[in-house]
């Protein structure tokens, strides 16, 4: 498993999306260096619009982005050995009938052997004690497993950044402990988008974001009480309004 160097990690230097020609993120600059990074916000803040930019999946309208080192503008592809992408939804990220065949995707495409990825992949499996998942339908597995089945299929590809889209929306209490506890397990440097707070109070750091800008950045224990409070504050005024 490769490393994180933190003086690497993810650099924004007045970074400005646009989507459909409506302004997303104005002007960002931020640094991201710190290993488990969370990233909160209201409901079109901007959160999947900036991990996309991380990953290739959107180009950036002006401003510098480096992500370990690389310019995310030259694509998704250019990035897939450095960042590894977690859709909040599985579905949206399997496309193979077996769990072994999924597996071995990203390693065949990375140019080895059929023979050398599935070893690869079951190697993987029996270190997270799921060996018997190997040759399962992948539609035979549950919303959990299938999320996990996700992390396994990108961390085989040996990112230096793992970037999940929400990924606990689908899971139950004792599958999220088990996703946590994986996830800080791991040496990548991660960033997660979650709106369950609580999966947050380990992490480093959190970004918290509102209309594309940096509405607070700092601890968990800093933020996310700053957060709530701010929540609670905009339901109040909505009871006034709807009253
Ligand atoms: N495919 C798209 N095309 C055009 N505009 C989009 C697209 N996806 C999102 N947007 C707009 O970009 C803004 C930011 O959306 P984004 O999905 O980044 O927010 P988010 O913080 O991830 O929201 P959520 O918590 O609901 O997932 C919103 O105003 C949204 O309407």
């Amino acid at each position: 498993m490769p490393q994180v160097h933190c003086s690497d990690g993810i650099h924004f230097d007045h970074l400005r999306v646009e989507r459909d020609g409506v302004v997303v993120i104005p002007n960002l600059s931020l640094q991201l260096t710190e290993r488990r990074i969370g990233l909160i916000g209201h409901n079109g803040s901007g959160k999947s619009s900036l991990v996309r930019v991380v990953n290739g999946l959107l180009p950036s309208t002006t401003g510098h982005v480096e992500v370990f080192g690389e310019n995310p503008s030259q694509g998704p592809r250019h990035m897939a050995s450095t960042v590894g992408f977690i859709f909040q939804n599985p579905d949206h990220q399997v496309i193979f009938p077996t769990v072994i065949e999924e597996l071995a995707f990203g390693l065949r495409n990375q140019g080895l052997s059929r023979r050398d990825a599935e070893q690869h992949g079951l190697d993987l499996l029996a270190r997270y004690g799921r060996a018997d998942w190997a040759y399962r339908p992948v539609h035979a597995l549950s919303d959990g497993q299938k999320q996990l089945l996700c992390i396994f299929a990108v961390l085989l590809l040996e990112p230096k950044l793992l970037i999940l889209d929400e990924p606990f929306s689908a899971l139950d209490l004792p599958t999220r402990y088990q996703l946590l506890d994986l996830l800080h397990s791991l040496p990548q440097q991660i960033l997660m988008i979650s709106h369950e707070l609580d999966t947050l109070n380990d992490f480093d750091r959190v970004i918290w974001l509102e209309q594309g800008q940096l509405k607070g950045d700092g601890t968990p224990q800093e933020i996310l009480p700053e957060y709530v409070a701010h929540a609670r504050a905009q339901r109040a005024e909505w009871a006034v309004v709807t009253a």
